[in-house]
Order: structure tokens, then C-alpha cells, then sequence
């Protein structure tokens, strides 16, 4: 069973998020592409997609609504799954689904839809994303959840190896 994750990232920690739930799925002996949206020129080849985007402004990123836009009607026909990294309400001990990316999604109707607590390194940020992050309130840090990311990769190998 041939699986595509495709991940937008700007600063590296989504990418990683992806790696990880790639390396997860691939222990389950899925065939596993990591390919960044902007390259996926066909997903006709797949059984499934897992794609994610690390949250700016509430958004997900470019790439990654493009590849919905782009391909949102063969995702209805695929199986897909979606995951954001984000780090909104992370201070206050939760993390919160990022308000403007349903209506992304809406089309699309993934499987599932998570989001994961990201890394704000303010060494590796310009400063207009420092100033930009300091006012929506983010939290220095990397709270990234590894055994969250493998468990939900191991949801999702348990769901396509079932329908198999
Ligand atoms: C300028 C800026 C804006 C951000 N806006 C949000 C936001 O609106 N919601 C959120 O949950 N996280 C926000 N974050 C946190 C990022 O989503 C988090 O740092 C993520 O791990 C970055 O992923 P990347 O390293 O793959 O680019 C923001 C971070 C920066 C630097």
C-alpha cells in the first residue's frame, strides 16, 4: 500500500513532525513518499495521503492549501488524513485547532484531522516573526510530542491495513 506525506514547513520542526509519522508508518511496511506539496504533481499512484502544515496566523501555510485546491477532488476519492503544528494555546497548557483551516479541509473530509504542539526557536526567526509571535502570545520552546506523532501514524497504518 503506497502512502504520500506531504508536509509544509517553514522552519523545519513540521517537516521533522512528518518525518517521524513517515518512519512511523513505514514500520507498519507501508510504502511511504515524503514529497513537499509543491512538488506532488500526481497523487493518482496512492492509497492514501497524510499531508500536515505548520500554522501561521491561524493559517496553514501556502503550499499546503494549494495542494487541497489542487487536488481536492481526487482527495474525496482517496484516503486522507491531515495534521497542523501549531502552538496556540500551548502556554495555557492545551493546544488549539487553528481556526481558519477548516474551511481548507472542508472539501477535502479528511479521515482525521489533528494538530500537534510545534517549536518556536526565536534564534532561527526573523525579526518580524519574533515580534509577530510574541504578540499572538507563543511560547519559546520545543513541545513537540513525538509518542503523540507515532500513536497517530499507528491509527492510521491500523485504519488502511484494515481496509486492505
Ligand atoms: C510568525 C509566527 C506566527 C505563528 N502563528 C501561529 C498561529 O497562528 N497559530 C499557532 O498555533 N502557531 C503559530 N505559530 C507557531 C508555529 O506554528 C510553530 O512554531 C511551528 O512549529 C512552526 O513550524 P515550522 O518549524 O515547520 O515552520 C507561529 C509562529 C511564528 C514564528
Amino acid at each position: 500500500m503506497k502512502v504520500l506525506v506531504t508536509v509544509a514547513s517553514k522552519h523545519g520542526s513540521t517537516r521533522e513532525v512528518g518525518a517521524t509519522i513517515a518512519e512511523q508508518l513505514r514500520m507498519h511496511g507501508l510504502d511511504v513518499d515524503e514529497i513537499e506539496p509543491a512538488s506532488v504533481h500526481s497523487v493518482s499512484e496512492y492509497d492514501a495521503v497524510v499531508v500536515g502544515s505548520a500554522v501561521y496566523m491561524t493559517q496553514w501555510m501556502d503550499s499546503a492549501r494549494e495542494f487541497l485546491a489542487r487536488f481536492g477532488h481526487n482527495l474525496e476519492e482517496l484516503e486522507l488524513w491531515a495534521f497542523s503544528v501549531g502552538m496556540a494555546g500551548v502556554g495555557s497548557g492545551g493546544i488549539e485547532d487553528p481556526s481558519r483551516v477548516g474551511p481548507a479541509l472542508l472539501t477535502a473530509r479528511p479521515r482525521d484531522y489533528v494538530t500537534f504542539k510545534g517549536k518556536l526557536n526565536p534564534q532561527e526567526l526573523s525579526w518580524r516573526e519574533r515580534t509577530v509571535a510574541k504578540l499572538g502570545g507563543a511560547i519559546e520552546g520545543d513541545f513537540r510530542d513525538e509518542a503523540a506523532e507515532r500513536e497517530w501514524a499507528d491509527s492510521i497504518a491500523a485504519a488502511l491495513t484494515s481496509t486492505r
